[in-house]
């Protein structure tokens, strides 16, 4: 039969839509190398481990890569995304408090970006949440679309 290879396993991810409250800017950092899609633009996050929740993963995430601790974070939306190298489910989380300084500890950029963006590419799975945004935002959708630049 074709299609989906049997029991493909989902990869769980906790991801972190940062929130700036003094002007509602959006955190976003470059892929680092070495990784899939290095250099494409994504909300920063990762794999959710054994034992851990959705808060648990993105506190350990956002620390080991940004050097911040975050207060807390629920999760807002979760999405699906079927890569050839991995099969993830996107747990969203808004976090809008933190603690620390930003470092990039993984030789990453980051950038701090009002819709529509201007840095591109941008993950693909990331790019239902930009219109989420966009919407509560109430800008019109091409403020989303602008980032729609992989082919
Ligand atoms: N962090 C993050 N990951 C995303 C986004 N959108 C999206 O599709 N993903 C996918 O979610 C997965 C996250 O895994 P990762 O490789 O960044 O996680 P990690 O840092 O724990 O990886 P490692 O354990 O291999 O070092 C990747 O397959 C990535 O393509 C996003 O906006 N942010």
């Amino acid at each position: 039969m074709s299609g989906q290879p049997q029991g493909r396993k989902h990869t769980e991810v906790a991801v972190g839509v940062l929130i700036r409250p003094a002007d509602d800017a959006l955190l976003l950092s470059t892929r680092p190398e070495g990784k899939a899609y290095a250099g494409f633009w994504e909300f920063p996050g990762g794999k959710i481990e054994a034992g851990e929740t959705v808060e648990q993963a993105l506190r350990r995430e956002l620390h080991e890569e940004l050097g911040i601790t975050i207060a807390g974070a629920e999760v807002w939306k979760i999405t699906e995304h079927d890569y050839p190298h991995a099969l993830v489910r996107l747990h969203w989380c808004k976090v809008t408090a933190w603690s620390g300084e930003f470092e990039m500890r993984e030789g990453q950029a980051m950038r701090w970006q009002q819709l529509p963006l201007d840095v591109a590419p941008v993950l693909p799975g990331a790019l239902p949440v930009l219109e989420w945004l966009t919407q509560e935002r109430g800008l019109p959708a091409s403020a989303a679309l602008a980032v729609s630049t992989l082919a």
